[in-house]
């Protein structure tokens, strides 16, 4: 199995995660408050996708990423091998993901009022430790379905949507920085649209063990959030998610063309 995909994987993610840093401090506060634990999780994640999408590439087409540039694959196969990563990522993101959705749905600490309760966790580590003394070891994957739901077919629109935005390039030829980066911000904004609705039940599942809030599952979490906020509440989220979607998965393409390219 090459694993040049999954170093560049890694990298890539790693970059694409400092330029969505902005974004992310905003949205999720205590998590992002040092680079180390988001950089080891999250490329760690994203090192998984690109190498088990390219690896199923491989095996599904028979050509090494440098012979797809001339034998480009068929969008079903692409789609596969992105559904195929976005399935296996999950059980490595499962837990990042609940320590990221726990940490940023309590309060900030800077805007706490004087003698107020301190937060529940003090940072990533306490946070994954209290959940699995108070939630057990399958505490740590609450939501793991629903993340299961929301990345097996998102990561297949995913690639798909990047290998149909970098189309003009001509078989053989490399595509330029230009159409990577479109191709990159593309893919990340149409698989965070179809991503949204389902990424809101699965935080809401997520929070569940900690509120004590039961959900009977993902269907019920769908119907009572939709009968108590209207509709409008699987949208919630679309346009930060969209704004941070573009320039992170722009540079995470580009880094990881350049890096398997400048590898040979
Ligand atoms: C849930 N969805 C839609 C995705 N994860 N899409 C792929 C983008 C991955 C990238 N690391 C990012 O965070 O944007």
């Amino acid at each position: 199995m090459p694993v040049e995909e999954f170093v560049a994987g890694w990298i890539s993610g790693a970059l694409g995660l400092v330029l969505g840093h902005p974004f992310d401090t905003v949205k999720l506060l205590g998590f992002f408050k040092g680079m180390s634990f988001p950089i080891a999780s999250i490329a760690m994640v994203n090192s998984v996708l690109f190498g088990i999408y390219s690896n199923t590439l491989l095996a599904l087409t028979a050509t090494s990423h440098q012979e797809r540039r001339a034998q480009p694959p068929s969008y079903i196969h692409v789609f596969i091998a992105g559904c195929t990563g976005g399935f296996v990522q999950v059980y490595c993101l499962a837990p990042f993901d609940l320590i990221k959705v726990r940490l940023q749905n309590q309060t900030e600490p800077r805007a706490r009022p004087p003698g107020s309760p301190p937060p529940r966790y003090r940072g990533p580590v306490h946070c994954a430790v209290s959940i699995f003394q108070e939630e057990g070891p399958r505490g740590l994957f609450r939501g793991a379905w629903a993340l299961t739901l929301r990345d097996t077919p998102t990561m297949g629109i995913y690639f798909v949507t990047y290998e149909l935005c970098r189309q003009s390039t001509r078989d053989g030829q490399d595509p330029s920085p230009a159409t990577v980066l479109v191709a990159g911000g593309f893919a990340g904004i149409s698989s965070w649209a179809v991503a949204t609705p389902l990424d809101v039940i699965k935080s809401r599942l997520q929070m569940a063990g900690l509120k004590r809030r039961a959900y009977r599952g993902v269907l019920d979490c769908m119907v009572s959030s939709a009968r108590q906020e209207g509709l409008g509440v699987f949208f919630r989220g679309l346009t930060i998610n969209s704004a941070r979607a573009f320039p992170v998965n722009a540079v995470t393409f580009l880094s990881y063309e350049y890096l398997l390219r400048s590898w040979g």
